[in-house]
């Protein structure tokens, strides 16, 4: 159920804020702008957030900063280590996108970094229909992730990867399930949330979904 990946982040743990800070030359347009994307996930979220895959807790900690109420999922026991050492105040929760344990606290925001992508988009689909159902009225996801404007430009985008010798994200970007933006678009609108979508750094957009409850039959 979207964990075919966790190995690679029980590897990655440890090494992961060393990643995201732009040290490795593969990834460093990847997380571009990284504060600023967690910056502007926080801005946009409010009440109770359920926070799918905290990784290392960055996007957690600056959340609980802004004074809001943090339910955290992550299912590699590697990153959830670290996110509890570096934040003992953070509930997290072993689970991910399409199984976790139940939430008795009403949710008004879904939020996650970086990691929407490792479901397939039949499995997105599946997610948005559960987010509708836990998310209180007028309630919203905020995902800030890697996404392409058409099938083009994510070809373009790892033929220039190979191009540039950077071999470990282009297979990154074959390997998992990058979405274009039409399909997500689809996927949130059928389940009844209005969307929008803004560009962050060449790769990553942040996708803003809100509960509209008109849901439609597909
Ligand atoms: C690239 S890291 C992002 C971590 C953090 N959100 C950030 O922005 O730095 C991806 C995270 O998603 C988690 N993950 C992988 N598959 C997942 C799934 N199916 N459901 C939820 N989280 C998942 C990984 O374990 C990892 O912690």
């Amino acid at each position: 159920m979207g964990r075919e990946f966790i190995e690679i982040f029980e590897e990655w743990a440890k090494d992961y804020d060393d990643s995201v800070a732009g040290q490795d030359p593969q990834y460093a347009a990847v997380f571009a702008n990284y504060e600023g994307i967690l910056n502007e996930v926080v801005a946009l979220s409010a009440g109770t957030v359920l926070e799918f895959g905290v990784g290392t807790g960055n996007l957690s900690e600056k959340l609980i900063h802004a004074g809001l109420n943090v339910i955290g999922i992550e299912p590699s026991l590697a990153m959830l280590n670290i996110a509890k050492e570096k934040l003992p105040e953070l509930t997290v929760l072993e689970g991910d996108f399409l199984t976790y344990p139940v939430i008795d606290t009403p949710v008004n925001t879904i939020v996650s970094t970086y990691a929407f992508h490792h479901l397939t988009d039949d499995e997105k689909l599946v997610a948005a229909k559960q987010f509708s159902e836990i998310l209180e009225d007028n309630g919203r996801i905020v995902f800030g992730d890697t996404m392409f404007a058409s099938e083009i430009e994510k070809q373009a985008m790892i033929s220039d990867a190979k191009e540039k010798g950077f071999f470990a994200l282009a297979e990154d970007l074959q390997r998992e399930y990058y979405p274009i933006i039409d399909t997500l678009e689809d996927i949130f609108t059928t389940n009844g949330f209005d969307v929008q979508f803004k560009q962050m750094n060449h790769f990553v957009w942040i996708l803003t979904a809100i509960k509209n409850n008109s849901v439609k039959s597909l």
